[in-house]
């Protein structure tokens, strides 16, 4: 086929998806689009692709999305690598994590002992504590985004993924809407206020989801639903206010992991904050001395973190080619494309030759 979509001079060819990728395998699809993995042909790259449908779907929400997750740059995050525009879809490149999600991982083995669950749990709470240290709660923490890579020495390291809830409080307002998955949301955000306008801290929020992400990990099930009613959404929500959960009988859980979740499970004025837990004593047991060295670099430079949006990403694309790309998909498909002798020949081959609209 021809050139593809028909772009302004800084959408230029470089983004034409098709030309620069190929799709080697989907890896599944969400409420939003399908994410596959593909492969740049310039440098045999390999990475993780989301497609979203273009047209009204591409919304100021996506873009903030993108905005933000441009910004993030750490080991525990996977890594926005930048934009392209297919004939149907803008397509947001992304780090490919090759282990799946922890979800996965969780719901293989049931649950997993104190020792593993800590070296994940380490791991998220580093990447979180750089999201907080720019300024940007997630909003939407669990076993589900936060994928698994395999490092070459074998060792599996925490990604977090999808910045479809974060907010950045350099950038937008304090959050107040009721957003997250329901299992890991805190009771301040389920009950912004009557009014449904007060807002809410959203680091401190994040702060919950991490510890239901632990007790899922260390127990296999959720903290908040009701043992013998577990679909019970109702119920799951009014023991989320009363911060009432339990561990089951079966398990075996230290008394400093009980106190680091008892810290965590409470309303938000009391609860601990994530440069608290990155003291606790159980935290620290068995720190792998790669995180001691992120610990002391981002708890004095990047705590002073400011989003810069002017720096280049990995595709070398600026922040104007990646916002005038969104913009791009904002308008809908772009199906009209311009014939070349190729084209021409194949249409006479099936129809016979005659006249065609071709191009704009
Ligand atoms: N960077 C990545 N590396 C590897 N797999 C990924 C990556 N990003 C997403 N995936 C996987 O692709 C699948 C689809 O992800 P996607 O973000 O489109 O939807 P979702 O997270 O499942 O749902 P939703 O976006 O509706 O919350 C998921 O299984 C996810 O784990």
């Amino acid at each position: 086929m021809g050139d593809g979509p028909s772009t302004s001079p800084l959408v230029g060819k470089a983004l034409n998806f098709d030309e620069r990728y190929e799709v080697v395998k989907e890896l599944g699809s969400g409420n939003f689009g399908v994410t596959k993995l593909v492969r740049d042909r310039e440098g045999g790259e390999l990475m993780a692709a989301k497609f979203l449908e273009r047209g009204d779907r591409i919304d100021t929400n996506v873009e903030r999305e993108i905005l933000i997750h441009r910004t993030m740059t750490h080991p525990n995050i996977v890594k926005f690598k930048g934009v392209s525009l297919s004939q149907a879809d803008l397509v947001i490149l992304m780090e490919y994590a090759s282990g799946g999600e922890l979800f996965s991982h969780i719901q293989k083995k049931g649950k997993i002992p104190e020792n593993e669950a800590r070296y994940f749990f380490q791991q998220l709470i580093c990447g979180v504590a750089y999201c907080h240290s720019v300024g940007v709660c997630h909003r939407d923490l669990k076993l589900e985004n936060a994928l698994l890579h395999q490092e070459q020495d074998g060792a599996p390291r925490v990604k977090i993924c999808d910045f479809g809830y974060s907010k950045s409080n350099l950038l937008h307002s304090n959050p107040k809407s009721t957003v997250g998955t329901p299992a890991y949301i805190a009771p301040e955000v389920l009950t912004p206020g009557n009014s449904g306008q007060q807002q809410y801290d959203g680091q401190i929020a994040d702060v919950w989801s991490c510890g239901v992400l632990l007790y899922v990990m260390l127990v296999g099930s959720y903290p908040f639903e009701d043992p013998t009613d577990q679909r019970n959404l109702r119920k799951s929500i009014q023991r989320t206010l009363a911060c009432k959960y339990s561990f089951p009988g079966h398990t075996s859980i230290s008394e400093e992991c009980k106190h680091l979740l008892s810290r965590i499970f409470v309303l938000c004025d009391k609860r601990i904050t994530i440069e608290e837990i990155r003291k606790h004593p159980w935290f620290l047991q068995n720190l792998p001395m790669e995180l001691q060295i992120d610990m002391s670099v981002s708890g004095s430079s990047t705590s002073a973190g400011q989003v810069n949006q002017s720096e280049i990403n990995d595709l070398g694309q600026s922040i104007e080619e990646v916002k005038l790309c969104i913009k791009e998909a904002m308008q809908g498909p772009k199906y009209d494309f311009i014939m070349d002798d190729d084209d021409i020949e194949m249409m006479n081959d099936e129809y016979g030759s005659g006249e065609y609209m071709v191009g704009e």
